[in-house]
C-alpha cells in the first residue's frame, strides 16, 4: 500500500509538537490569560489536550482552553469527558497494538472487501423518503446515561434498524466509556447487514482507522475538538486510501469555520453534535444556530452533506433538524432503548 510508510508514523507532526510544548512548565498566569471560554470559542482550535507521553506526574499537560483557572482545581486533570476518553485512548491503542501490530492490520485491510459508499447510501434514502437520511446508532451505554439497553444484542439491533429504514448504522467501538467494541462492528458486518457502517470511535491515531476498516467499517468519525486541521487532513487521506468516508464532527461555529478550510470535504460528511461535553445537555437549537451562521451558510452553498447528531427523540425533532438544513441525522439513545427498534425507526421518520 502506497500510504503505508507515511502512516507507519503513529504520531502526526502536530501531535509531536504538542507533546513537546506540553513538557514546558506552565505558569498560573499563562493559564489565566489563555484559558478563557471566549478564547476557546473564538479560535475554534482544538480544545482537548493530549496527555503528555510520560504521564501527568512528570510533565504538566498544558493550559486548559475553555476553562478559567478558578474553575479548574488541577490543570493536570481532564477538563471534560472527551478529554478523559482521549487520554485513555493512548493506553487502549497500545494494548491493541501489542496483539495486532500495524503491519498486520495493513495486510488484513488489503484483503478486506471494498468499503461501501456511506454518503451515497444517505443521499439515496433521503431521496426515497423525503426525510433526512438516518444513521442509527448501536449504543449500549454512554458516560451521560450509563447503560441504556441492558438487553444488548448488537447484531439484532443493527438488523432491526436496517429493516425499519435506516440509511446507515453507527457502531460505538469504545469499550471503557460506551461498552462497545470493534468485535461488535465485525459481527454486524459478518451478519450481512447491508447498510454502510460508521465506526464511532475517538480517533487519535491512524492505527484505529486501519482497525476500523479491518472490522468492516465504511466510514469513521473524526472530532474537530480533538484534532487540528493538519491531523484531520492526514486522517482524511488515510481514509481515502482505504476507500472510506469521514464524518467530521464539530461542536461550535468556530470549529466549523476551521474545518471548512480543509480540502475535499465534498466527499465526506460534516456533523454538528448537539451535546455539551461539559454538562451533557443536548440542545437541538445548536444545529439551527450553526446552520444559520456564516459557516453554516457556506456549507449549504457548497452542498456539503451535514448531519445533526445527538438528542433527537421525536418526529418533531427530525423536522426541526431538517428545517435547519441538515441532510442526515445520527440517533442513538431514543432508538436503542426501544423494545422494537424497527418500529422505533419507522415512528421516528414517520414512515408507514
Ligand atoms: O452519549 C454521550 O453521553 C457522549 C458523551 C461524551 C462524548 C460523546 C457522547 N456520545 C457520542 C455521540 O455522539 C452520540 O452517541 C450520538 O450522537 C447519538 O446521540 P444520542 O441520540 O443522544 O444517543
Amino acid at each position: 500500500m502506497q500510504l503505508s510508510s507515511q502512516l507507519g508514523c503513529q504520531l502526526p507532526v502536530t501531535r509531536c509538537k504538542r507533546a513537546q510544548s506540553a513538557a514546558r512548565p506552565v505558569s498560573r498566569q499563562t493559564v489565566t490569560v489563555r484559558a478563557t471560554v471566549e478564547a476557546a470559542e473564538a479560535s475554534g482550535e482544538v480544545s482537548i489536550r493530549r496527555r503528555p507521553p510520560l504521564g501527568n506526574d512528570t510533565q504538566p499537560c498544558g493550559p486548559a482552553m475553555g476553562y478559567k483557572v478558578g474553575n479548574l482545581p488541577d490543570i493536570n486533570q481532564p477538563i471534560n469527558i472527551l478529554e478523559e476518553i482521549v487520554w485513555y485512548k493512548a493506553k487502549e491503542i497500545e494494548s491493541f497494538r501489542e496483539k495486532q501490530p500495524l503491519p498486520m492490520l495493513q495486510a488484513l485491510a488489503r484483503q478486506a472487501p471494498p468499503a461501501r459508499d456511506f454518503k451515497a447510501a444517505i443521499l439515496a434514502k433521503a431521496k426515497e423518503t423525503g426525510k433526512p437520511g438516518l444513521i442509527a446508532e448501536v449504543k449500549k451505554a454512554s458516560p451521560s446515561k450509563g447503560v441504556i439497553q441492558p438487553n444488548f444484542d448488537p447484531v439484532r439491533i443493527a438488523a432491526a434498524y436496517e429493516a425499519g429504514g435506516a440509511a446507515c448504522l453507527s457502531v460505538l467501538t469504545d469499550e471503557k466509556f460506551f461498552q462497545g467494541s470493534f468485535d461488535n462492528l465485525a459481527k454486524i458486518k459478518a451478519a450481512g447487514v447491508s447498510c454502510p457502517l460508521l465506526c464511532k470511535e475517538f480517533i487519535v491515531e491512524a492505527y484505529q482507522i486501519f482497525k476500523a476498516r479491518v472490522s468492516g467499517a465504511d466510514a469513521v468519525l473524526l472530532i474537530a475538538a480533538v484534532l487540528p486541521n493538519q491531523d484531520l487532513a492526514y486522517f482524511m487521506k488515510a481514509c481515502k486510501a482505504l476507500g472510506m468516508c469521514c464524518l467530521i464532527e464539530v461542536h461550535t461555529e468556530a470549529e466549523l469555520a476551521r474545518v471548512l478550510q480543509l480540502e475535499g470535504l465534498e466527499h465526506h460528511l460534516l456533523g454538528i453534535n448537539n451535546r455539551d461535553l461539559g454538562t451533557f445537555k443536548v440542545d437541538l437549537a445548536l444545529t439551527q444556530r450553526i446552520m444559520e451562521s456564516p459557516a453554516g451558510q457556506e456549507v449549504q452553498r457548497r452542498g456539503i452533506l451535514m448531519v445533526g447528531e445527538s438528542g433527537i427523540f421525536t418526529p418533531d425533532d427530525v423536522a426541526f433538524c431538517q428545517a435547519a438544513g441538515v441532510g442526515a441525522i445520527l440517533v442513538g439513545e431514543s432508538l436503542v432503548k426501544q423494545g422494537d427498534p424497527t418500529a422505533g425507526v419507522k415512528q421516528l421518520l414517520s414512515l408507514a
